[in-house]
């Protein structure tokens, strides 16, 4: 069982509130057998599972409930509530000092994906302007040095490591000190792992650690070991004093439950995700987001702090403009497509707006909109610029551009069709005043907006309208019709929100990946 299966299960479980006559004792205790039954699946340890039953049951006391009360808001709330509690205990990771070197300490087991956390880690603070590097001390595994100085090579970041120094100790004080020396603010240590827990893992580890003196220790987890997690962690924890953890593998299969298990016998906080073996492959971990998602709710507030870093948010304020005036262009489609590549994966975005994340894999998703791009790319600035219309009166246009991309005449009118959907929607969205006059206020309380959002998605003359000659009625079908998507959209609010601030073009890679589906 994977964490999405997790998410699903306790929502299965909260869904039979929905459609309860009566929420009384007894349909309480189903649900949260239920609940507790998956997360025991999940791996979770039974301690916590128990403590998470107890406290439900001491939150949510329905005989002293007013008849007028919301009871299944407050079960949701409570349920919501202690699962956010499994994953956050309550302790502010260390924040790292501008101007002064913050040395991060990598410590977890062989395999577990520590040498490439560090890489991500670095590049994360690099992007965001620190003065970042890297210090190999894993002497204890050949080619540790050759990998972390490839994937350091690879990211721009300096890095330091020997291949004849043997002391583990001698090479972090070494590093560290060059590295300070060259006022760099952000150095991260990486230290050897062993296949398993070890004295003499944790001897090599307490003496680097009282060596140097790190601000923060990084314990690193696979989040695919199930139940191990725990004993794992609390040997960590018993030799140095882990301040944070990062857990990688979320991609695989992490059912979710050691995640959950190393924060509660650490009580550090879980500061990012390893999503992926590509360096970009590293999320910000936020229990309330984590919990959103595995819920299947979606994580705008993240998509929003992804754009913000990415400054895509700036980018969309001058398109938001543009549709409070009726105009969208080729173009805009163009730069949309270039923004919701930049955020990652497109199966990860999806996950963000509630959407599930594989909706777009049967139409080939981000390779069909960097098709969708080159054959833009061999589009003239008049044609980019225009409405499209210029390619129905010159259909000689479209020969062209097919021949410059090295396309058939298909794919081009394949991208002219995604425009027109794309176009469809703004056109909506822009005539919507009230909508456009908060788009484009920049204080707009995200959470309104995106419910606002998903009022103008759900309606039905939106989707007729995007439906309309752009041949998305088979996505549609697969999406389970019409009512199903109105009904997600207006539960999640999800595709507006991106709509509303961001990637405005994600909409329009729906329509158009969805109108050609398969192809
Ligand atoms: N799918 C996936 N693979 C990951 C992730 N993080 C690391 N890996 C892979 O896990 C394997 C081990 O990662 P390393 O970074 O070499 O592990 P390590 O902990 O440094 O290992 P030692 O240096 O031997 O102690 C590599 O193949 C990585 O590409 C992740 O978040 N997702």
């Amino acid at each position: 069982m994977v964490l999405q299966d997790l998410g699903r299960k306790i929502h299965s479980a909260l869904s039979s509130l929905a459609t309860a006559t009566v929420i009384d004792e007894e349909l309480l205790n189903s649900i949260l057998k239920e609940i507790c039954a998956a997360l025991l699946e999940a791996d979770v340890n039974v301690k916590l599972v128990q403590n998470l039953r107890k406290n439900i049951k001491n939150i949510v006391n329905l005989e002293q409930l007013s008849t007028g009360a919301n009871k299944r808001r407050v079960i949701e709330r409570a349920v919501f509530d202690e699962l956010c509690r499994l994953v956050d205990p309550q302790v502010e990771p260390y924040v790292p000092k501008k101007g002064k070197p913050n040395v991060f300490m990598f410590v977890g087991l062989q395999g577990s994906g520590k040498t490439t956390s560090c890489t991500k880690l670095a590049l994360h603070y690099q992007r965001k302007g620190w003065k970042t590097c890297l210090v190999c001390t894993d002497t204890f595994r050949a080619g540790a040095f050759d990998q972390l100085k490839q994937n350091a090579t690879k990211a721009k970041i300096p890095y330091y490591g020997s291949y004849t120094e043997a002391d583990p100790v001698q090479l972090a004080i070494d590093g560290v000190e060059q590295f300070k020396k060259e006022k760099f603010e952000i150095i991260i240590v990486d230290t050897s792992g062993r296949h398993k827990q070890e004295t003499e893992l944790f001897e090599e580890m307490k003496q680097i650690s009282d060596a140097i003196h790190p601000d923060n220790h990084i314990f690193v987890m696979d989040g695919t070991i199930g139940q191990a997690a725990e004993s794992q962690a609390r040997g960590f924890k018993e030799a140095v004093d882990i301040g944070s953890i990062i857990i990688t593998k979320m991609d695989g299969h992490a059912k979710g439950g050691g995640a959950i298990s190393a924060v509660a016998a650490t009580h550090s906080p879980i500061i990012f995700i390893g999503t992926g073996e590509h360096i970009h492959d590293l999320e910000k971990f936020s229990a309330t987001s984590f919990i959103k998602k595995m819920l299947g709710m979606g994580d705008i507030q993240s998509l929003l702090e992804n754009m913000h870093d990415l400054n895509i948010d700036q980018d969309n304020k001058e398109l938001i403009k543009k549709l409070g005036k009726g105009q969208y262009n080729l173009r805009d489609m163009y730069e949309q497509y270039q923004n919701i590549l930049k955020m990652g994966p497109i199966n990860k975005v999806m996950g963000m707006m509630g959407l599930p994340e594989d909706m777009l894999n049967q139409s080939g998703g981000p390779d069909k909109m960097k098709k969708f791009m080159y054959i833009m790319d061999s589009m003239t600035d008049d044609e980019l610029d225009s409405d499209g219309k210029i390619f129905k009166t010159q259909p000689s246009r479209v020969e062209r551009v097919a021949l410059g991309s090295g396309c058939e005449v298909v794919d081009v009118e394949a991208v002219l069709m995604a425009y027109k959907a794309s176009a469809n929607i703004f056109k909506n969205m822009g005539g919507n005043k009230n909508l456009m006059k908060q788009m484009q206020n920049s204080k707009a309380n995200p959470q309104q907006l995106q419910q606002q959002m998903g009022r103008v998605m759900s309606d039905p003359r939106m989707f007729q309208n995007i439906a309309k000659g752009t041949g998305m009625e088979k996505m549609i079908n697969q999406m389970g019709g019409m009512s199903q998507i109105q009904k997600m959209m207006k539960q999640m609010g999800g595709l507006g929100g991106l709509g509303g601030l961001g990637g405005l073009g994600g909409l329009g890679g729906l329509g158009g990946f969805g109108g050609f589906g398969g192809k």
